[in-house]
């Protein structure tokens, strides 16, 4: 057997199309949604996904609000740019890319980000929201999985999901949104104290990897026919000497399972259209 794959590539330009539409509709109210990002110090990196972010908004119509500062900059510095956001009737939503360097307090940084203009998601009171069943912003990788899942028509009320992984931006989230009520998943939340993972993830119709170590899903470990989600971005050192990205599940998975999320193509750009998505229901609500 090989896997179908779900392509969240083309997904993600779906979603692109349609918040085009959306964004012209804010047009005619006079609304440009935007989105802000803060960028602190030049690792390559994370300057290559900013500038993704700001790629992305120019194709839907979103103004892109950059901010950068020097790997050097004061926690003084960070914090007044957060309130500048925070005050400026034109941004939307913003983030601020992680990681940031060591010498500031990235807890304090998400903490001052107003939670209503929260584009990640991750904010502790709107993770705080998702606990409760509250609506706000939602976490942009846990979101975009269960979109992707629910377009390809991957049923999720009543089946059994095996995560691994309980990170704050993703496994964690994602065991939060795959319970609620609207998605009436039941969830399995594996991480490194799991003794017996196999058992777990071979019992589950949909098995969903972020723990972020490379082939770590092996194809003895899925239940054939299964769907397994790649969430895994790793950057390894080929044996040609160049650096790629690799993901948690194993090549071979895709002999066994029924679908499957690759990396790269899947998860990534769905994170980033709901990154967008997030940005348009902002200025929607404004
Ligand atoms: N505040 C904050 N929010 C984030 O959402 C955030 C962050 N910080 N720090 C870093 C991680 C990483 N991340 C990725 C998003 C998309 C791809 C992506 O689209 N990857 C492509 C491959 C690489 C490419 O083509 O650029 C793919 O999977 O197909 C990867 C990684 C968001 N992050």
């Amino acid at each position: 057997m090989t896997a179908t794959l779900l392509d969240g590539k083309a997904t993600a330009a779906e979603i692109k199309d349609e918040l085009r539409v959306r964004v012209k509709g804010l047009a005619e109210r006079g609304l440009v949604p935007g989105l802000g990002t803060v960028l602190v110090g030049a690792d390559p990196g994370s300057q290559a996904y900013v500038n993704g972010k700001h790629r992305d908004c120019a194709e839907v119509g979103i103004a892109s609000i950059r901010r950068e500062l020097p790997a050097d900059a004061t926690q003084e510095q960070v914090d007044e740019v957060i309130a500048e956001l925070n005050a400026d009737p034109a941004c939307h939503g913003y983030i601020v890319q992680l990681p940031l360097p060591r010498h500031l307090d990235t807890q304090r940084v998400l903490e001052l980000i107003d939670p209503d203009k929260d584009a990640d998601g991750l904010h502790p009171v709107n993770l705080g929201r998702l606990v409760l069943g509250y609506d706000g912003p939602l976490p942009c990788t846990p979101r975009g999985i269960v979109e992707l899942l629910r377009r390809y028509d991957v049923p999720l009320r009543g089946a059994e999901v095996a995560v691994v992984g309980r990170g704050n931006t993703v496994g964690r989230p994602l065991g939060l949104l795959l319970t609620r009520r609207s998605e009436n998943a039941t969830v399995t939340l594996c991480h490194t104290g799991t003794l017996d993972l196999a058992k777990h993830t071979r019992n589950a119709d949909i098995v969903i990897v972020a723990a972020g170590v490379p082939g770590l899903l092996t194809a003895d470990m899925v239940r054939p026919g299964a769907t397994v989600v790649d969430v895994g971005i790793t950057r390894v050192i080929g044996p040609d000497g160049k650096g790629r990205y690799t993901g948690d599940i194993a090549a071979e998975v895709a002999e066994v399972a029924g679908a499957m999320v690759p990396m790269p193509g899947g998860v990534g750009p769905m994170t980033r259209a709901m990154l967008l998505t997030n940005v348009v229901e902002r200025a929607e609500l404004g």
